[in-house]
């Protein structure tokens, strides 16, 4: 797997700010955020971004306790705009959707709390439309974020939320995207079998915390970064006072040398990376691991996907 084939491509992270408790406010302000970030390229065309990214659990408060009041029906992979009525997807979705076809971009749309109306889990879930407003990925967040830091950081995602059970790439006309969310990015096999099935990037919405965000929150990127030889972002909610759980904001793209191409503070903000499949492909030919690996070796880890 050593060079890819793709196109570089603009990459927006939306640091959402001012979130609140109702549903309909936290739309509006995904929906005006988007629509400025686009705006402010109406005489740059060129330079418009693709593909564009909200933050985890944008919709609802990032609370055990809200997940199920705030989770809604997600319609089927290739389910297209303006097919479905409200029983059959919830009017988060049915905002996504406008918002990718409106400004004719692809759309990460964070994640959101998902319910299976036939088993009655909830789980935290991503969903992903092109320009169209077509859903064409849905990950459901495999590792759930169950740590107990005691006196700092405690949360239970187990709770109240299910885990998924497979892991998530998207094709696009500039390359293959691989998912994850948050917490998954500690576990490294995810962007590691990504990587191989030829993606360009891994991108996790992510809400880290106060606690755990300066501990670890740019190393796990830099380090899935340089292991994989991809572009890894993370895109957080901004910081927000009166919250119960604390985002750590700091939005961020690494490129494949493990380089922070563009961080974000706690505040509100939109930030933006080119991804550079040249630098991708020349990061792998002058220090080829990625046909390097010794799989005779580690022959359990090579089982299946690596
Ligand atoms: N929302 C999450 O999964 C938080 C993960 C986190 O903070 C971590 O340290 O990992």
């Amino acid at each position: 797997m050593a060079s890819i084939k793709a196109k570089s491509f603009k990459l927006a992270l939306i640091q959402l700010g001012s979130l609140n408790s109702s549903k309909s406010n936290n739309i509006q302000i995904a929906k005006k955020a988007i629509s400025k970030a686009i705006s402010s390229f109406s005489k740059d065309e060129e330079n418009k971004p693709n593909l564009i990214v909200l933050p985890e659990i944008w919709n609802s408060p990032y609370a055990v306790n809200s997940f199920r009041e705030y989770s809604e029906k997600i319609p089927k992979i290739g389910s297209k705009i303006g097919q479905l009525n409200e029983n059959e997807e919830g009017e988060t979705v049915k905002a996504m959707r406008e918002m990718a076809r409106d400004n004719k971009i692809w759309l990460i749309g964070g994640s959101i709390p998902q319910k299976d109306e036939k088993t009655d889990e909830i789980f935290n879930t991503c969903t992903v439309y092109d320009p169209e407003g077509t859903l064409v990925a849905i990950h459901q967040k495999v590792h759930l974020f169950d740590i107990d830091i005691p006196g700092r950081q405690t949360f239970k995602e187990s709770d109240t939320l299910t885990g998924g059970k497979s892991l998530t790439t998207f094709d696009t006309p500039f390359g293959k995207i691989g998912l994850g969310i948050c917490y998954d990015i500690r576990f490294p096999e995810m962007a590691t079998i990504a990587a191989r099935q030829g993606c360009v990037a891994m991108i996790y919405p992510a809400a880290f915390n106060t606690t755990t965000g300066p501990m670890h929150w740019t190393l796990l990127q830099r380090a899935r970064a340089v292991d994989n030889q991809i572009y890894v972002a993370m895109c957080s909610p901004a910081r927000h006072p009166e919250a119960s759980y604390q985002a750590y904001g700091h939005s961020s793209v690494v490129n494949p040398l493990g380089d922070i191409l563009v961080e974000a503070s706690h505040e509100p903000t939109t930030i933006y990376a080119d991804i550079d499949v040249d630098l991708l492909n020349t990061t792998r030919r002058n220090l080829p691991v990625t046909i390097q690996r010794r799989f005779d070796v580690y022959p359990d880890v090579a089982e299946k996907f690596l």
